[in-house]
C-alpha cells in the first residue's frame, strides 16, 4: 500500500532520513522504532506532506505522492496524529471530528462521527471543550478520532501510547488493535516502548542517525546486535 524508495530528507547539512526504503501493507500494523532523533517524525512528515524528501520516492497505492499536497493525501486515505494531541481551541470535541473530517474528506458524515466517538469511548464527552476539559487518555483518543473521522486506510501513529499509565496503555493497544481489524485500517506505529511494539506489531523498522538498520518481526529486530547497540548508545 505505502512504498519508500530511497527516501532521504536533509536539513541543511543534516540527512535526517537517509535512503530508507521499505513497503508497508494494509493488513499489518508496523513498527517504526529508533533513538531520539534517529528520523522517524521526519520520515512521517515527509509521507503526510509537511516536509518536502530531498530525493527518494513516495508511493501510495501505486500513486507517487511527490507533487501531492497534504490534504489530498488526507483523503487519499493517509490518516496521521502527532505526539503532541492538537485539538482546536474553542470547540467541542465533537466540532474537532466535524473540522478533521471536512479537512480530510471534504463533507460531513454525523453517523461516521457518533461511530466514531463511541468507538474511541468519547460519546459522552462530545460537548466537551477538547482544548480544557479532556483527561490525557481522552485527549489522545480525540487524535485517534480525529484520524479515524477522515476513513483513512493507513495512520501514522506518533507516539500515541506515551505518558499513559499501565492501565490506560493496555486499554489504548486493545483499541488499536481492535481498530485495525474493524476498521480495516494499516497502522504505522511510531513508539520507545519494546514491550508494546513486540505485543502490538507484525514487523519492526528500526532507524538510525536516519537510516534503516533493521527490519523484521519484533524479536528478529530487537535481537538485532545492530538495534541492541543503538538503543544502548543512545541510553549511555
Ligand atoms: N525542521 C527541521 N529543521 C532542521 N532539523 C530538523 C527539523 N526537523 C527535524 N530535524 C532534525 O532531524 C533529525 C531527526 O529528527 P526527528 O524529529 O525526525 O527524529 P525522531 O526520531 O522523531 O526523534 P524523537 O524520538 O525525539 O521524536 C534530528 O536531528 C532533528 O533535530
Amino acid at each position: 500500500m505505502l512504498q519508500l524508495d530511497a527516501l532521504t530528507v536533509r536539513f541543511g547539512g543534516l540527512t535526517a532520513v537517509d535512503a530508507v526504503t521499505f513497503t508497508a501493507e494494509k493488513d499489518e500494523v508496523l513498527g517504526l522504532v529508533g533513538p531520539n532523533g534517529a528520523g522517524k517524525t521526519t520520515l512521517f512528515n515527509a509521507v503526510s506532506g509537511l516536509v518536502r524528501p530531498t530525493s527518494g520516492r513516495i508511493t501510495f497505492e501505486s500513486v507517487n505522492l511527490l507533487n501531492i499536497p497534504l490534504h489530498r493525501r488526507a483523503r487519499m486515505g493517509i490518516g496521521r496524529t502527532f505526539q503532541i494531541p492538537q485539538p482546536l481551541h474553542e470547540l467541542t470535541v465533537r466540532e474537532n471530528l466535524v473540522v478533521a473530517q471536512r479537512f480530510g474528506t471534504g463533507r460531513v458524515d454525523e453517523v461516521r462521527i457518533d461511530e466514531v466517538l463511541d468507538f474511541t469511548n468519547l460519546a459522552g464527552r462530545a460537548q466537551r471543550n477538547a482544548a480544557t476539559e479532556l483527561a490525557l487518555t481522552e485527549l489522545k483518543a480525540l487524535e485517534i478520532a480525529k484520524a479515524l473521522c477522515t476513513d483513512p486506510k493507513l495512520l501514522l501513529l506518533d507516539e500515541v501510547l506515551a505518558g499513559l499509565e499501565t492501565s490506560g496503555k493496555r486499554r489504548f493497544m486493545k483499541m488499536l488493535q481492535d481498530m485495525h481489524k474493524r476498521f480495516s485500517v494499516g497502522i504505522l506505529i511510531i513508539e520507545h516502548d519494546i514491550e508494546t511494539i513486540t505485543q502490538l506489531c507484525d514487523r519492526v523498522i528500526a532507524l538510525d542517525f536516519g537510516r534503516l538498520i533493521a527490519l523484521g518481526t519484533p524479536h528478529e529486530v530487537f535481537s538485532d546486535p545492530d538495534v541492541v547497540r543503538s538503543y544502548t548508545g543512545a541510553q549511555a
